[in-house]
């Protein structure tokens, strides 16, 4: 169904969560209108109920979720089928690319200061089978560097922070990992959000910086609920438990389809007796992460604020992404009050928050380089 116009669609919607989040689409409007309309969705409850019957009822849905967002090679590669193609054209009328339309984008840009928020995995680096094997090309770390040197970037990541630094490693960056939850900015710059808990702590070039964690109190379940899972997947080949700090991903990529109901059992068994934490979907991974009121929306949000951006007519903030995560910060970008553009990353037709896409990495290193060039322009 297409939820912006009731009607069914051939568009597929991405990783559907098993939870009290929706994705929910409004019509498109530019940034800076005046009206906002109110986020609804914020409060977030887990219904769980103990009984076998319903802990089996819920494992088949995270089984199905699975196989709802992981689309057949059919759908994924046919580049030269016509119809597929022309449902990726039709689907670009209601979110163009980014870069066919990098002329428009920019003169909504004039006079304004753009604020950059990259996601990493599947957007500054190809998916690829082996998570810790996710590089970023040469190409696309300069042209990220290149970037920052004019606007203002922060990667926002699954990722734990420290694993995402190294996998970019430019110190210029503003950091968020673990969805957010986990976010580092230069020391002495920053107007503190009143429930983070900030420490002053040191970079890798020796720098002090500020640290915002707000899920810190859940760390000890984190790790206890990590070596749950290790310890009941550990016989199912190719799973790959992933410790992201504060949350966890559960990778079933290589892990034969026969067996990802197996994996759903295992991780519906260990978080059932965790009241206290959530279970979301990403590209063929499973994400454990704390019930807490924070995701990739606030963090943005957060980050203009530290910046000194946020609620400022002449701000246009841009968030590229490709996952069901980047959702919430695309919400928050047409939502407002900063409003701005979500683009979506992605090869194919899907339902999302973004106003515009680009097809994979290759073009969003495209896109960032039109940045450089379009404010060299200005002079
Ligand atoms: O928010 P992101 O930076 O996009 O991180 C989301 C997850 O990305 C990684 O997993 C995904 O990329 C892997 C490498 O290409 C791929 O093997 C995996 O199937 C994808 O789900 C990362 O490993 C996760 O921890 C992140 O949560």
């Amino acid at each position: 169904m297409d939820i912006k116009s009731g009607h069914p669609s051939p568009v597929m919607t991405d990783s559907p969560q098993i939870s009290n989040s929706r994705l929910t689409v409004r019509q498109s409007r530019p940034p800076h209108s005046s009206s906002s309309s109110q986020n609804n969705n914020l409060l977030l409850t887990v219904p769980r109920k103990k009984t076998g019957i319903i802990d089996d009822v819920k494992a088949n849905a995270w089984f199905d979720a699975m196989i709802a967002s992981s689309p057949t090679p059919a759908l994924v590669n046919k580049d030269n089928d016509a119809t597929t193609d022309m449902t990726y054209r039709e689907w670009t009328v209601k979110y163009p690319s980014a870069l066919t339309t990098f002329e428009k984008i920019m003169s909504v840009a004039k006079g304004k200061r753009i604020a950059l928020f990259l996601d990493y995995d599947g957007t500054l680096s190809p998916i690829v089978e082996e998570p810790d094997a996710a590089y970023m090309s040469t190409d696309m770390r300069t042209a990220v560097q290149n970037v920052a040197k004019y606007f203002p970037t922060a990667i926002i990541s699954g990722r734990s922070r420290d694993k995402v630094y190294e996998f970019v490693g430019l110190s210029e960056l503003y950091y968020a990992g673990s969805h957010g939850m986990d976010i580092m900015s230069p020391a002495g710059e920053s107007l503190y959000h009143k429930h983070l808990t900030r420490t002053v702590s040191i970079n890798e070039q020796g720098k002090d910086v500020n640290l915002f964690q707000t899920a810190s109190e859940f760390l000890p379940m984190i790790d206890k609920v990590l070596c749950s899972l290790v310890e009941s997947t550990k016989d199912i080949k190719g799973v790959k438990v992933e410790d992201n700090r504060f949350c966890i991903s559960v990778h079933y990529r290589n892990v034969e389809d026969k067996n990802w109901k197996l994996v759903a059992q295992c991780v519906d068994d260990v978080i059932k007796t965790y009241p206290k934490l959530r279970l979301t979907h990403g590209r063929k991974v499973l994400e454990i992460r704390p019930v807490i009121d924070w995701d990739k929306g606030k963090a943005l949000t957060f980050l203009l604020e530290s910046l000194g951006l946020n609620n400022c007519e002449d701000v246009l903030p841009i968030y590229v992404g490709d996952d069901r995560t980047d959702e919430d910060a695309f919400k928050v970008l047409r939502d407002g009050p900063n409003y701005g553009y979500g683009v979506l990353v992605s090869a194919m037709p899907k339902v999302s928050n973004a106003f515009y896409s680009l097809r994979d990495p290759s073009e969003v290193m495209e896109f960032l380089k039109a940045l450089v060039t379009w404010k060299r322009s200005l002079g």
